[in-house]
């Protein structure tokens, strides 16, 4: 049967390695991908992983019907075998009723990969939605890490390393960019506490937990 499949973790778990992998092994075997991505960081039509590997993508704009696109290709003969759709979270909730469709009426799997939430901890509507949607929601198996070592199961947005709780839901960007805007994974602790590694460092080397031997 085939499935609707959502895979979903932190940002920098190796989502996009896993999306590059499963198309890799499909088309060693001569099936036929249809890649979709949104605002990849690498640059429109690309899916990229931090691993240096790239492929060229369809670039899903707002209003695009990814159903439509999909039965227009194979109708002028283009062959599909498997779906992937790459930073999902960025898709429209009813771009993800599309892929869905896609499934039951084209008999077509879809793996699509995202984050779940966003800088606040608040889903992002396209990840809503595959969450209602998905035959399977997978965690990816490679964890990152927080800096205090615990699995890191959100995202903070940073400005010069300390986090922000205000802003747009979505700001394209990455990890470790200490002078500008970027992110970094935390654990629920140090996320609530809002405690990145630049915060934590300059707190220990604050004078109050300094051991300070008497005048
Ligand atoms: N230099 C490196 N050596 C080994 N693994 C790396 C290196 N750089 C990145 N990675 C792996 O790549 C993962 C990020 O992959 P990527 O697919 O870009 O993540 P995502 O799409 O989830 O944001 C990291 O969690 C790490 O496992
Ligand atoms: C948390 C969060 C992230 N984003 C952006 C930042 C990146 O461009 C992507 C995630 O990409 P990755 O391949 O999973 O690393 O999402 C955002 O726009 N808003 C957010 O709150």
């Amino acid at each position: 049967m085939p499935e609707l499949v959502f895979f979903s973790g932190t940002m920098d778990c190796g989502k996009s390695t896993l999306a590059l992998q499963i198309e890799h092994n499909r088309s060693a075997r001569g099936l036929q991908g249809m890649i979709f991505t949104r605002d990849d960081r690498a640059g429109e039509g690309k899916l990229s992983s931090r691993l240096g590997l790239v492929t060229d993508a369809v670039e899903v704009a707002d209003g695009m019907d990814l159903y439509a696109y999909l039965v227009d290709h194979l109708s002028q003969g283009g062959r599909t075998d498997y779906v992937i759709a790459d930073e999902a979270q960025f898709l429209a909730p009813e771009q993800i009723d599309q892929l869905a469709r896609v499934v039951d009426d084209l008999g077509l799997d879809v793996y699509a990969f995202g984050i779940t939430t966003d800088f606040r901890t608040k889903l992002f509507p396209g990840s809503q939605r595959l969450v209602e949607l998905a035959d399977r929601v997978e965690v990816l198996q490679v964890e990152a890490l927080c800096w205090c070592g615990a699995r890191a199961t959100h995202n903070a947005r940073t400005v010069g390393g300390q986090m922000v709780v205000e802003g747009a839901q979505v700001v394209v960007g990455d990890v470790n960019q200490a002078d500008t805007v970027g992110y970094e994974v935390l654990c629920r602790r140090h996320h609530r506490r809002r405690m990145t590694a630049a915060s934590a460092h300059a707190a220990a080397l604050s004078p109050d937990v300094l051991p300070v031997s008497p005048a």
